[in-house]
């Protein structure tokens, strides 16, 4: 039995702390305690440039591998999709919660706003991904980059930046805005980034065993775990974090296999794209054969103009 307080890093946003919080009562109702440590990262701090610009290795993670590192905290709490795919060789992911709905969706200020009748609307995302999927599929709406956290996005979007913003529901329905939800995108053509949904834990691979073992007891679903590792597996591959507009997405069939789709929307409204079946142990290696194929098909040279 683990008696002393589990400290659990995680960054200042109202979705961090959100997350933190549902970390902790986890950990609670399988009779540990917790407590946050709140901690400021590169990615909270710099707003003025694009994701992509920044470089987006490690600038949500750097500062609470940093506590990781000399025990300041016991676990680190992050969006799984903001976790670059690969980690240092001190750092692990032991635990992933059980996904929530994975899908993105427009939100809008805008009482009666639909994608149907107003043709050349504003679109607010400072997502590659997303601004490559929308090129395809809404070609005659306009796309503005938006940054900052939900509450400065969306506070934007009301002094007239944008009529809608793109985000993922799980944020949007964490944060208790699912009634400015206007749209729901489909997973199919709007296949989200790996580890969308998902909340995963970072620990220092010195961790205590038994903590790590109660933490992973307390929080890991297994079924999100195969399907997030998967997806991660595709994305380490490619070598990208969340500045390429990569997607993936696995699901469990009802027999019991995983479906794997995974790809790169390309900025001139094309994508590259292939979907595979496999048994929850080829999972990973799945993942990486789908990088591999979008990588021979394209995708390196898709990657390299991003870079240039
Ligand atoms: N990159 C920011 C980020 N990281 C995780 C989420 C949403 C919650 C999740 O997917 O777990 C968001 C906001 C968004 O994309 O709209």
């Amino acid at each position: 039995m683990v008696e002393r307080t589990i400290k659990i890093g995680t960054r200042k946003s109202k979705l961090a702390l959100w997350q933190a919080e549902y970390v902790k009562t986890l950990l609670e109702q399988n009779g540990l305690n917790g407590e946050l440590v709140l901690i400021e990262t590169k990615g909270d701090k710099i707003l003025d440039r694009s994701l992509s610009k920044i470089g987006s290795k490690g600038v949500f993670t750097e500062e609470l591998e940093e506590q990781l590192r000399n025990g300041d905290i016991d676990i680190a709490v992050h969006s799984a999709k903001d976790m670059q795919a690969s980690l240092g060789d001190d750092f692990e992911l032991i635990a992933f919660t059980e996904r929530e709905e994975c899908h993105d969706v427009f939100v809008s200020h805008k009482d009666g706003f639909t994608v149907d009748t107003e043709k050349e609307f504003v679109i607010g995302t400072s997502s590659v991904r997303r601004v490559a999927m929308l090129k395809k599929h809404f070609p005659n709406a306009k796309i503005v980059d938006v940054r900052g956290n939900l509450q400065t996005r969306i506070q934007k979007m009301e002094d007239g930046l944008c009529d809608v913003l793109m985000l993922a529901y799980a944020g949007v329905h964490r944060m208790g805005y699912n009634n400015m939800i206007v749209h729901s995108l489909p997973l199919d053509t709007f296949t989200p980034a790996a580890g969308q949904g998902c909340v995963a834990i970072e620990s220092a691979t010195s961790l205590d065993t038994e903590v790590r073992n109660a933490v992973r007891n307390a929080i890991n679903n297994e079924a999100t775990e195969t399907c997030v590792r998967s997806e991660r597996a595709f994305l380490k591959e490619l070598q990208g974090g969340c500045s390429i507009p990569a997607f993936c997405l696995a699901t469990w069939t009802e027999d019991k296999k995983i479906n794997i789709t995974g790809g790169l929307a390309k900025p001139n409204a094309s994508e590259i794209r292939y979907t595979y079946t496999c048994s929850p142990e080829e999972g990973e290696n799945t993942g990486t054969q789908i990088a591999k194929d979008t990588l021979a098909n394209g995708g390196k040279e898709v990657l390299a103009a991003l870079k240039g």
